[in-house]
């Protein structure tokens, strides 16, 4: 799988490495990416009455000199439309050369019903925000609701950010070269771009693994060889215990949904610590869940004395305040010694900390602290990372980043295009979210995926990207109609695929 995510500078980087490595040369590429997109309108546009390849000034409008020709060729009524000179002794220079099509100026851009755009304006080299010509062009397009075939990035889409510069094409279609770029996951370039088609045009693995790229499209590809198996001779607390705190009476579903999403991840046991006055409320709703009464740093200690949990997830209904940080110091400062794999602070457990992040983050970076993962989305983020949130130069992907580089935990910063962060500055953007997931409850059970696999052993990084994609995986499946009730149960048939795929799975009777 070609997992890795290239920023626009990078797949520059690539692309000089790969022309002079050979065996293509920069034309040769050209040529060939421009061959692949004009296959995709081929096989997909067949019927076209018009296409109308735009082409910019740089490499990117190359690509759309060559797909002009080409579609020429094939017989399409074609017209192309330009905008700015390639600069002499390029390869779009040479592409433009070779192209025997009359040149249409875009500041005249025209077109009609029933046809296609081809858009090879700007790609990875987009320097500012669209406007003129272009913007103008994008409008036309739009308001006659034609199909569009991107080249590389829909103009006006960020390749780093995913956001829009000025104007943007949506397109149908975008075909991309050697990797996709982290614009393609994260919103709202990931709308825009339609289906992404990655085309290989020859450039060699080995050049882009040289490159030790550590941002990735999240697959579980990713992530399968580290899931938990279990051994034949395992009992249930060696499967992983949970310990998923509860608020008070009248909030405790939020922790009995992670305490059953935990338990449906493969945690052997898991055991909701209600404070006294829920106890009752939670007895009554939990059958194979363990229920411990926990008010107090006390009580915790008893708990953590016998069969104690390996994970704990702590905010969800929990209440905000100095009982969620206590607990929460608690736990990093015990120390793995305790068997303690990690914490997953969700909700009330994050905004605790609003007043005092860098008490969370220096627990979290002693050296033996559990792992720390956090789940925040946007509001929550902002009120643990102010300064990285209102940094309007940055990415969700590089907020994602810097997060987890300064709290020392794996961030899952929530959303539609949920970014996943390790703090020793590994990524991944998760791009099998449907909008059904977005529902009372859905956070909570992530959490409780999260601890489920991190008690079996899984590391944090790999257990935070697997929970990710598998709760969206479930929902996907489930369809609409789903409520976070349903969501522990809809993760069974994605586990068991998941782990039949699994190298070290054995036959289960
Ligand atoms: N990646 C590969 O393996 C291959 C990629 N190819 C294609 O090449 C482009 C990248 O080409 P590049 O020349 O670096 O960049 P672009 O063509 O995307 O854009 C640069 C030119 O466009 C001007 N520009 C940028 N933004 C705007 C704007 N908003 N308005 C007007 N003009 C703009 C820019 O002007 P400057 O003043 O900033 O210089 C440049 O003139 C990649 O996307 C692929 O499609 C290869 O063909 C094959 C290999
Ligand atoms: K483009």
């Amino acid at each position: 799988m070609r997992l890795e995510l290239l920023s626009p500078m990078e797949m520059a980087a690539v692309d000089r490495r790969a022309i002079a490595d050979g065996p293509f040369d920069g034309l040769a590429l050209m040529r060939r990416a421009g061959t692949l997109v004009a296959a995709e309108v081929l096989v997909r546009y067949p019927g076209a009455a018009k296409v109308h390849v735009l082409a910019g000034p740089g490499n990117n409008g190359g690509d759309g000199y060559v797909i002009a020709g080409l579609l020429a060729e094939s017989g399409f009524a074609v017209s192309l439309w330009t905008s700015g000179m390639p600069r002499p002794g390029s390869d779009a220079a040479l592409a433009a050369a070779q192209c025997r099509l009359e040149r249409l100026s875009l500041l005249e851009f025209t077109a009609g019903p029933d046809e296609l755009v081809v858009d090879a304006l700007y790609g990875s080299g987009l320097s500012r925000p669209v406007d003129g010509d272009a913007a103008r062009a994008i409008a036309l397009v739009e308001s006659l609701d034609l199909p569009v075939v991107a080249v590389d990035l829909p103009s006006g889409v960020s390749g780093d950010s995913g956001q829009v510069s000025g104007s943007a094409f949506r397109a149908a279609v975008t075909v991309t070269f050697a990797r996709k770029k982290p614009g393609h996951l994260l919103l709202p370039g990931r709308e825009l771009c339609g289906e992404v088609v990655l085309a290989d045009i020859g450039i060699d693995d080995a050049v882009i693994g040289e490159m030790n790229i550590r941002i990735f499209e999240n697959d579980p590809a990713l992530w399968r060889t580290a899931l938990p198996v279990a051994q034949v001779d395992t009992h249930k607390y060696r499967r992983g215990h949970v310990g998923a705190f509860s608020g008070g009476p009248s909030s405790t579903g939020a922790a009995r949904l992670s305490a059953l999403a935990a338990a449906r991840a493969g945690a052997g046991a898991v055991t909701v610590l209600s404070p006294a006055n829920a106890m009752q409320v939670n007895a009554a709703h939990l059958t194979s869940i363990m229920l411990r009464k926990v008010s107090d740093a006390h009580d915790l200690a008893k708990v953590q004395a016998n069969h104690p949990p390996s994970a704990f997830v702590l905010g969800p209904g929990f209440g905000i305040g100095e009982k969620a940080r206590a607990f929460a110091l608690d736990i990093l400062g015990d120390g793995r010694s305790n068997g303690v794999e990690g914490l997953v602070l969700d909700a009330d457990g994050i905004t605790s900390f609003r007043d005092e992040p860098s008490t969370l983050f220096a627990a979290a970076g002693l050296e033996a602290a559990p792992a720390l993962v956090l789940t925040p989305h946007e509001g929550e983020f902002g009120r643990l990372f102010p300064d990285i949130a209102g940094d309007e130069t940055l990415s969700k992907l590089d907020k994602a980043r810097r997060a987890a580089s300064l709290s020392h935990g794996t961030v899952i910063y929530k959303g539609a295009d949920t970014v996943i962060a390790s703090p020793e500055g590994r990524a991944a953007i998760n791009a099998n979210g449907v909008p059904w997931l977005a529902t009372a409850g859905s956070g909570d059970v992530l959490a409780g995926i999260v601890a489920g696999l991190l008690a079996q052993g899984m590391p944090a990084f790999e257990a935070a990207c697997a929970a990710v994609w598998m709760h969206a995986e479930a929902a996907r499946r489930f369809r609409p109609g789903l409520i976070a009730d349903d969501l522990p149960a809809a993760l069974v048939p994605v586990l068991h695929e998941l782990r039949g795929q699994h190298p070290k799975a054995r036959p289960q009777g």
